[in-house]
């Protein structure tokens, strides 16, 4: 079942229309990726399921309401992360909770959130001394005080070292296992791999394809790419002369073969015949980032 529903959404900004047509549903239950490029209009899209925006064209229904129109039943379905500059820099983190609870007419002990995002011994810490992960996390204890059926997390690890990001992916993944719906904002390949259940790709305001990240690498290809050390040189034309092959590169001491079908059978057979051993061999399949600048054309810079 749809909690959200975005048809045909547009926004414009003056004459720059940030968000064009764009169409998609989210199943409770899942986390939903939005994945694109700088200035894609991936915050403008969520700034609207949010009700922040007002919307130029289309309808979005959350939860079967309309966010425009009934912000404070939204409220209490949807749980949307502050942006670091709205929390003042000297309001402890025990205050915030008790502020933020306040807000809600049916709050989660905030105590047992703090205790799940493991920031317990920084109750009464003040926000400025927090580290960027636990500001991360903190934000994420907010997002998720009204007890929402949905929360929305935008760039949520952006700055993060790698270890705080991938603690703060176990932690989407344990929220999501409590029941609650993600819609993930992300710029981040891996990160879109590795956690989302399916994924919007975005790209100069319009949807490029909605699928789960294996279902958007098959659409793309079935394009492999084989990796080895040559033993001894080896005439490429050989290589190239397979029906397998669509490619042969050199990265530095490496060949890189590309190509489809049973490309490591007949790679390593014509190999296997001129007496050339193939070292450090690996079998690459294509990536999220291959079937992005596949749909797109362009590359995202993360
Ligand atoms: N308030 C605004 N006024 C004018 N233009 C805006 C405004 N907000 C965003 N834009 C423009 O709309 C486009 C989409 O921006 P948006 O922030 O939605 O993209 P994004 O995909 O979230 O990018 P980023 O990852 O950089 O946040 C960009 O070209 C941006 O410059």
């Amino acid at each position: 079942m749809a909690i959200i529903e975005v048809n045909n959404l547009v926004k414009r900004y003056g004459d720059h229309t940030a968000v064009n047509g764009v169409s998609f549903a989210v199943e409770q239950g899942e986390i939903f990726g939005i994945l694109g490029p700088n200035g894609a209009g991936k915050t403008t899209t969520v700034e609207c399921i949010e009700g922040l925006r007002s919307p130029d064209g289309g309808s979005i229904s959350v939860g079967g309401i309309d966010p425009r129109s009934d912000s404070r039943e939204l409220r209490e379905l949807l749980g949307v992360q502050l942006q670091e500059s709205e929390l003042p820099d000297k309001m402890r983190v025990d205050e915030a909770m008790e502020l933020y609870s306040s807000f809600y007419r049916n709050p989660a002990d905030w105590r047992e959130l703090i205790g799940i995002l493991n920031l317990t011994d920084k109750l009464s810490t003040q926000f400025r001394r927090l580290s960027g992960g636990q500001k991360q996390r903190l934000s994420i204890a907010l997002a998720l005080l009204g007890n929402p059926k949905v929360a929305v997390l935008d760039e949520l690890t952006t700055g993060l070292d790698p270890q705080a990001r991938r603690d703060a992916w176990d932690l989407i993944e344990g929220i999501r296992d409590r029941g609650v719906t993600i819609v993930l904002v992300t710029h981040f390949m891996e990160e879109a791999e590795r956690l989302c259940d399916r994924l919007a790709l975005v790209d100069s305001g319009q949807i490029v394809a909605v699928d789960t990240p294996a279902g958007l690498v098959a659409k793309v290809d079935d394009r492999q790419r084989i990796r080895f050390r040559p033993s001894a040189p080896i005439d490429h034309a050989l290589l190239t002369a397979l029906p397998e092959v669509a490619s042969v590169e050199r990265a530095g001491s490496q060949l890189v073969v590309t190509g489809t079908g049973n490309l490591l059978l007949a790679v390593t057979t014509v190999l296997a015949r001129n007496q050339v051993v193939a070292g450090d061999l690996r079998v690459e399949q294509t990536s999220l980032d291959d079937a992005f600048v596949a749909l797109t054309g362009r590359k995202i810079d993360a």
